[in-house]
């Protein structure tokens, strides 16, 4: 079963809480999205490879560490994921980006699929994708399918706010897919979105409601 992570580092909390008050105008969200999205692959990329090199400081030789190169891609779900690409970009300046266009049909809450463009090399990468909320759980079901179509095979999902539904929608469609999330919140309301969550994300990002 994936393993699911919450992300309890007070400053990732701290910021979320901000994130949540829903009289945060868009400019400040966005601020703070990609400020808790850096902050989240900080966490996320914990496990990278080092490889040990020497250095020439200016008074020594010095033995020390640097990545081992290990190739990655950050994958937005569009829109609302899209929010959360600078973050990462800054701290993984050399990571591929794809995206995947994908809304919630309001009346089925079914996943629809209308983009995807992927790094080509997606198959040889490992794949952090990012949406800031997993609800039900379809719109990301449905992308980690799509990158796995496209031969990916080591993935991580990375949201900010997960419901309890979402949740164990992956684990059984995508169980080799580990989840971070900086919160699980309670459940569902009659219209999908999750409790108390955060609104939708997309709309408050960009500002379109
Ligand atoms: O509270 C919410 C719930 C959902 N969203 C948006 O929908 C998708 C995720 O929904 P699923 O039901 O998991 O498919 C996500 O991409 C958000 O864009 C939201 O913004 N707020
Ligand atoms: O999942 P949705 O329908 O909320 O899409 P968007 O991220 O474009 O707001
Ligand atoms: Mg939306």
């Amino acid at each position: 079963m994936a393993k699911l992570t919450i992300m309890d580092h007070p400053l990732i909390q701290h910021k979320l809480s901000l994130i949540r008050q829903k009289d945060r105008g868009a400019k400040e969200f966005r601020e703070l999205v990609e400020e808790v999205a850096m902050l989240m692959a900080y966490e996320v990329t914990r496990h990278l490879p080092l490889k040990e090199v020497e250095i020439e400081t200016p008074v020594a030789i010095a033995k020390t560490n640097i990545l081992a190169g290990k190739k990655l891609g950050v994958v937005a779900i569009l829109r609302a994921g899209l929010g959360m690409i600078s973050g990462f970009v800054k701290l993984i300046p050399a990571a591929k980006i794809g995206h995947i266009g994908i809304y919630r049909d309001p009346d089925t809450l079914e996943p629809v699929e209308y983009f995807s463009k992927l790094p080509q090399d997606v198959a040889d990468r490992e794949i952090l994708v990012v949406d800031p909320m997993l609800a039900t759980g379809g719109s990301a079901s449905a992308a980690l399918s799509v990158l796995k179509n496209k031969g990916a095979r080591q993935i991580k999902l990375v949201v900010l706010v997960a419901a309890p539904e979402g949740v164990a929608r992956i684990q059984k469609d995508h169980p080799d897919v580990e989840i971070f999330t900086a919160a699980l919140d309670e459940g569902l309301n009659d219209h999908a979105y999750i409790i108390p969550g955060l609104g939708d994300a997309g709309d408050r990002f960009f500002g379109t409601k």
